[in-house]
């Protein structure tokens, strides 16, 4: 049985400064498959699942249960290349400071060309690098019987992207998976975990890793066979 959520605030950073710590850097990556619908739907917040073969992919099968934080690149799939073809992309999630902090993270430069740079780099097909945010467990609120694993990209997409390659890399562990007294509750838990992610992100020693060649290495470009 998963604790409860203990009272009290959180930490505002997750790992130490100076860069993470083994098991960390962590690699693992997946087709984006369907989860139960309630991420978007009962949260708000949605969660490109990968299938749990992503962990042995990366030989984690081991790995403790919990929330952490990285990387995501998206390789998107033909399908997603055409509803992206000219759509625009905000952060919704952060505010003013963090946004543009994370688009230099990301890119470099200012973050008036990243976001450029980003929705370009998305409509022709090369993929692109965001941070995120990641469940991996049995999500006690919910009660499931198969352990998942659901990555949060930190930005605002406006098509789902199903079908798509995520390479992931996990730099940090935020904390342990919790059961909640009421949905709000993990609401407000994942929104704080957002922000610990972006300013856990920010770092110097964590920020380089957005530039890993892993994050878009994928043979095929998105065209995945089931
Ligand atoms: C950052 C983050 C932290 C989460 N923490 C918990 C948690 O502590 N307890 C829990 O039951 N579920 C947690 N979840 C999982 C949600 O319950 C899950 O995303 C939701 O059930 C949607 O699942 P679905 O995409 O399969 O529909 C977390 C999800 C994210 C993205
Ligand atoms: N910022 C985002 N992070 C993760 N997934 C997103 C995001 N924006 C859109 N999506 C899409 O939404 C889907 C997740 O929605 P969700 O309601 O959690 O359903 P599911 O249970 O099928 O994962 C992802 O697979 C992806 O295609």
């Amino acid at each position: 049985m998963a604790a409860k959520r203990p009272d009290g605030p959180r930490e505002t950073v997750a790992g130490p400064d100076d860069g993470p710590q083994p098991p960390f850097p962590l690699k693992l990556n997946g087709k984006v498959i369907k989860g139960f619908g309630r991420g978007s739907s009962e949260l708000g917040i949605p969660t490109a699942n990968i299938p749990l073969s992503g962990l042995s992919v990366g030989g984690h099968e081991d790995i403790e249960s919990g929330v952490y934080y990285g990387w995501a690149g998206l390789t998107p799939s033909a399908a997603t290349r055409q509803h992206a073809q000219g759509s625009e992309s905000k952060y919704h999630h952060l505010g003013s400071h963090m946004k543009g902090m994370l688009a230099k993270i990301a890119f470099g430069g200012s973050a008036e060309d990243d976001e450029e740079e980003r929705r370009s780099t998305w409509s022709y097909d090369k993929g692109a690098v965001y941070p995120m945010v990641m469940s991996i467990g049995y999500n006690p609120v919910y009660k499931n019987t198969v352990r998942s694993v659901e990555v949060h990209v930190m930005h605002h997409f406006e098509h789902e992207f199903y079908g798509s390659h995520m390479n992931i890399i996990i730099l940090g562990f935020i904390r342990p998976e919790y059961d909640y007294v009421s949905k709000e509750k993990l609401i407000e838990d994942i929104k704080t975990d957002v922000e610990v992610a972006g300013r856990s992100l920010g770092r110097k020693a964590y920020a380089k890793y957005a530039k890993d060649p892993y994050l878009l290495e994928f043979e095929g470009k998105g065209d995945v066979a089931s």
